[in-house]
């Protein structure tokens, strides 16, 4: 176990080039899964999110190049194993994407429940709904997803209850291997989803739709692997824009889209911040205290619930008081416990959050509990007075590639140490 030592009180300056998005990547890697051949992909980041994915590939029967500079190939053989085990699976959330594709090609599927951050609950009750509608036989048993499908899925249509992301995405990618259309509707449509869809296309895939909340799709469809580059990570991004907004520096996001950070953006510039945008790239600059904003979480094209703890760590040190409204996790608010030893004013109540802007923020040690819990934390604490100690990397680890590197480039003080304090 390791964590960070911060010394605070420098601002972040500089520029950062940002990799592939996690959350599109890991999902890329299961869309792989459909075709037989070679896929390679670029712009992968190296976190340990895309090496546990690569280790459950690899369990699946495909092997898996890592080429250096981003570029990963993975083989798939014509015949992959249908069963995902718990010990690979439990370590990330992205591995029930694997889910759909299986059932699409083997005609069945076992894959242990997922694991992922501790955020709160996570059902996964539309990814079951949806393939059954698709024709599979699927149900939960003692911690599996068990589908089968003898005679192959088919086209429907299918209301998803609310814009789920990963029920989206497994729905899509059976899709593709379907007999006729299927429809899926209120589906959700981040970058994430719209880069995924854009790469099935290539594969050959017919998707109308792609970047709307109803997509169509017309299959099966005779799927080619293909090489493709993974859409910049606008958590990454939208995490360095807010700390220099937090440490009232200037930082330039480069391979960034400014357009897949629409209401981040403009949230920082009500905040106070100058926001400068290029095609891919772009500078977040705060001269002076930030004021206090509001935000809501919400699916694409709202507020992304992956920033909104930066958010709070932003508001712990605007002037005046803030609103945040958490609607996508329950548990999402856990780090503000965390928080408040840095000494930031926040009470929570339900799944909003107020919190009193304070001049200063005191440093101390704290525990990361998840991702994005782990990166408000350390915003926090580059502006925090004196040392704060930020436990449970392993967590950014997840998601943040080369992440003291980053923060040292930009001139942060910051070291990683073993962690003598960790439990278990
Ligand atoms: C690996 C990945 O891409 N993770 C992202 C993905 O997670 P993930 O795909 O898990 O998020 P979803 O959009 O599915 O979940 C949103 C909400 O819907 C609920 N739900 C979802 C499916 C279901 O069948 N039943 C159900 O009740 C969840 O419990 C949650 O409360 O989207 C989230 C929302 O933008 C992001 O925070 C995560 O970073
Ligand atoms: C919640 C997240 O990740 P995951 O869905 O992989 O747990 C995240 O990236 O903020």
């Amino acid at each position: 176990m390791e964590r960070l030592r911060i010394q605070g009180g420098n601002r972040l300056t500089g520029e950062v080039s940002v990799a592939g998005a996690k959350n599109s990547v890991l999902k890329l890697m299961a869309a792989a899964l459909l075709a037989q051949g070679r896929t390679v992909l670029y712009d992968v980041p190296d976190i340990l999110d895309v090496r546990f994915m690569g280790d459950l590939l690899e369990r699946l029967g495909c092997s898996l190049t890592p080429e250096g500079g981003g570029k990963l190939t993975i083989d798939v053989p014509e015949t992959i194993h249908h069963e995902a085990d718990y010990d690979l699976v439990r370590r990330l959330r992205a591995s029930i994407t694997v889910l759909g594709p299986l059932l699409a090609r083997c005609h069945r599927a076992k894959v242990a429940l997922p694991g992922g951050d501790s955020i709160g609950s996570r059902g996964l009750g539309m990814h079951v709904t949806g393939l059954a509608q698709m024709g599979a036989e699927i149900g939960i048993e003692h911690g599996f997803v068990v589908a089968e499908a003898p005679y192959g899925l088919h086209g429907t249509t299918i209301l998803l209850d609310f814009p789920s992301v990963g029920a989206t995405e497994n729905l899509l990618l059976a899709a593709t291997l379907a007999r006729g259309t299927t429809l899926i509707d209120n589906a959700a449509r981040e970058p994430e989803i719209v880069d995924i869809a854009e790469m099935l296309t290539r594969m050959g895939a017919k998707i109308g739709g792609i970047g709307t909340s109803t997509l169509e799709i017309e299959g099966p469809a005779d799927l080619q692997s293909v090489e493709h580059r993974v859409v910049p990570d606008r958590m990454v991004a939208g995490t360095w824009a807010i700390g220099a907004a937090v440490t009232g520096g200037a930082v330039t996001l480069r391979n960034a889209r400014a357009d897949h950070l629409d209401v981040v953006l403009d949230k920082l510039a009500r905040a106070g911040a100058s926001v400068e945008a290029g095609p891919d790239h772009f500078t977040v600059r705060m001269d002076g205290r930030p004021q206090a904003v509001n935000i809501v979480t919400l699916p694409y094209p709202g507020f992304p619930t992956d920033l909104q703890a930066m958010m709070v760590a932003l508001a712990a040190v605007s002037e005046g008081t803030s609103m945040v409204t958490e609607n996508l996790f329950d548990g999402r608010f856990r780090f503000v416990q965390e928080l408040a030893r840095l000494g930031a004013d926040v009470r929570t109540d339900g799944h909003h959050a107020v919190i009193r802007g304070r001049r200063m923020l005191s440093g101390a040690p704290v525990e990361a509990t998840d991702i994005r819990a782990g990166a408000g934390l350390l915003l926090a604490g580059l502006v925090a007075d004196g040392e704060t100690l930020v436990s449970g990397v392993h967590h950014l680890d997840r998601g943040y590639p080369n992440l003291v590197g980053v923060l040292q480039g930009l001139g942060a003080q910051v070291l990683r140490e073993p962690d003598d304090m960790a439990v278990g």
